[in-house]
């Protein structure tokens, strides 16, 4: 691989040559492989960008304080700054500190979005390097809160907001879009935010949030990534009476209107930014979510990241676990509340690494997974009511009205919650549970916070210690019976950044599912005695962007594997080639 490219994508080199003349920059050194440029295009290393005001004004390129005297000298911002000069490590700490000082956590979450507008490295620096503490702002369960408010604290547009209006436009929208070179994109429709149901054009919190996590966690440029919401009206009642709601005044349109916008947005992708730019569908009803993943899974490099990503990082989960709680996947059962998207899609995945593993048909490795979902255990008796990715799992079984009938008769090794119902693991069902197993695996992926179905607390109270625990949003440590158990947050992030990163550094053309399986076992693999030893499921997220490369390493060599990649050749050292390749977000020295 050629390695001024590789040093374009992670922002080197260090030294930067800023042009003094004051016009706003091209991005043509941004980019990474990216056909339409050429290198010499990318050679001498300089760039256009704007000095002076227009500089400390640019968040791309301004550094505040940590301007040099020199880099003060040559571009003009004399008399615009202090005289201070502040290092990139000090401004960390600021920031720190103030945000720190914030007691409502919605306030630390406009600072950190107040900071990634006015200086983009420096907000990446501080989520990099406090990612433990500041993932749970810029994500769960924050920007639950930040989504359901998106109107009354919106202050500056991010991203690219594609409305009804726009239809026979959308190629013109993406051209107004400031960068050329993007790789990922996250869309919504708003319909499913979280737990938290139909939040509308709102929903736009959740693809800049999963992209700022691509950038922090998977090392993707930022000037790489494109957030996107698609407006087609909400059915939610209470922002579309709220003056402040940022969206259409409309209920939802469904049907051909709905599919002719996302036709159009998927080929104007395509069009504007080629065939290898990701797309990853976010929190789209389950009605669209399946279909659309059929319909535009063949014929673009796209996923769903509630289906796929979900069931790969549960599954990991699932992977560490079997050293404490004994035995194969095969010789577990498992039991889900909720049977949608992120139910179903692990229900498959572990479907399908079991029958990879006995090398026994899927049909018959789906045998030992059941689902529950609004109307009570999804069984054979309902099957011709059930939507189409519950039939799989409509087995031959006496019905069971609610979780703790489906519990008591099944008797699961495993209990899956899905619901984004909060509080539905009740003290009944993990005491039963626990009444004829010695080690069960507890997992409550629902987001956010409020919306898990139980907290880690309860699950070890109500377990009486014997549970092995994992959730989608964070919490705490939890001490029983003077031992402490360490929660693992089983959630998605930890593998649609490296994800992206590996489908990046391939030139992949398509997402397998081989993908995340592969992307599963890279993760798995990140659990060591240490971690075993608190009932840890998954690691701490201090080591995210060495596990992201590990993913995004395993991630290529699938791609590779399956034909799917279109770097060429092949890199000898994925693992070591994808950590060259991430962003950093140190300050660069300008000429
Ligand atoms: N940890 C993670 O990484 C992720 C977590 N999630 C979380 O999972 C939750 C669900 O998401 P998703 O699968 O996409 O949503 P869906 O709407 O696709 O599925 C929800 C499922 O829960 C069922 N359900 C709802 N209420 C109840 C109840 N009271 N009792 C039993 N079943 C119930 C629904 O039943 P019915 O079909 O009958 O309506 C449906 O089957 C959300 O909170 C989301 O935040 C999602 C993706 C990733
Ligand atoms: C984590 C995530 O994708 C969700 O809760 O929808
Ligand atoms: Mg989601």
């Amino acid at each position: 691989m050629d390695s001024q490219l590789k040093e374009l994508r992670n922002g080197a080199p260090d030294v930067l040559e800023l042009k003094n003349t004051p016009t706003v920059g091209g991005g043509v050194g941004d980019t990474f492989g990216n056909d339409a440029v050429t290198e010499e295009q990318f050679t001498p290393w300089s760039r256009v960008v704007a000095s002076g005001l227009e500089l400390l004004r640019d968040p791309r390129y301004n550094k505040g304080l940590a301007f040099t005297e020199e880099e003060r000298d040559h571009h003009y911002l004399r008399g615009l700054l202090p005289p201070a000069i502040i290092s990139q490590e000090l401004q960390v700490e600021r920031i720190l500190q103030n945000v720190r000082s914030y007691e409502n956590p919605l306030e630390k979450y406009i600072a950190l979005m107040d900071l990634q507008e006015r200086n983009e490295r420096l907000f990446y620096k501080v989520l990099i390097d406090h990612v433990e503490e500041l993932l749970p702002v810029v994500y769960t369960p924050v920007v639950g809160e930040a989504c359901q408010k998106y109107g009354n604290i919106f202050r500056r547009p991010h991203g690219l907001y594609i409305t009804l209006k726009d239809r026979g436009h959308v190629l013109d929208l993406l051209r107004n879009w400031p960068e050329k070179n993007v790789e990922v994109i996250v869309v919504t429709d708003g319909e499913r935010i979280l737990g938290l149901g139909d939040l509308g054009l709102n929903g736009m919190g959740i693809p800049v949030g999963k992209l700022a996590l691509y950038t922090a966690l998977g090392g993707i440029r930022p000037s790489c990534t494109l957030p996107v919401a698609i407006d087609v009206g909400t059915n939610n009642e209470a922002l579309l009476a709220n003056p402040f709601y940022i969206g259409l005044r409309q209920k939802r349109t469904t049907g051909k209107e709905y599919d002719d916008l996302l036709d159009e947005f998927m080929m104007a992708c395509k069009q504007a930014y080629g065939e290898r730019v990701l797309v990853q569908f976010e929190d789209f009803a389950n009605h669209n979510a399946f279909r659309l993943l059929l319909k535009y899974g063949t014929t673009h490099l796209t996923f769903n990241d509630d289906i796929q990503g979900t069931a790969a990082v549960a599954l990991a989960g699932l992977m560490a676990a079997l050293p404490i709680i004994g035995g194969k996947l095969a010789d577990h059962k498992f039991l889900f509340l909720g049977a949608g998207e992120a139910g179903t899609g692990i229900a498959e995945i572990i479907a399908l690494e079991i029958s990879r593993q006995g090398k026994i048909p899927v049909e018959e490795a789906r045998k030992a997974i059941h689902l529950v979902d609004s109307k009570g255990l999804v069984t054979k008796a309902r099957f011709e009511s059930l939507q189409e990715f519950k039939r799989p799992w409509a087995h031959d079984h006496p019905p069971a009205h609610d979780l703790l009938s489906a519990v008591k008769a099944l008797k699961p090794t495993v209990l899956i919650g899905t619901s984004g119902k909060g509080g539905t693991f009740t003290k009944e069902v993990l005491e039963e549970i626990s009444s004829y197993q010695n080690k069960p695996v507890i997992m409550a992926l629902s987001n956010p916070t409020s919306q898990s179905e139980c907290t880690a607390e309860e699950a070890y109270k109500y377990t009486k210690g014997k549970c092995v625990f994992a959730s989608g949003s964070p919490f705490g440590p939890v001490t029983y019976e003077g031992k402490t158990y360490v929660v693992g947050q089983s959630n998605n992030c930890y593998i649609f950044p490296g994800l992206g990163l590996g489908c990046t550094i391939s030139g992949a053309i398509r997402v397998h599912d081989d993908m995340f399986l592969a992307a599963a076992e890279a993760l798995a693999k990140q659990i060591n005695d240490d971690h075993l030893a608190k009932n840890q499921l998954y690691p701490s997220f201090d080591e995210i962007r060495k596990i992201s490369a590990h993913i995004g390493a395993a991630v290529a060599a699938k791609a590779y594997e399956l034909g799917l990649a279109t770097r060429l050749p092949q890199p000898k050292d994925l693992f070591a080639y994808a950590k060259s390749c991430m962003y950093s977000p140190s300050y660069r020295k300008y000429r």
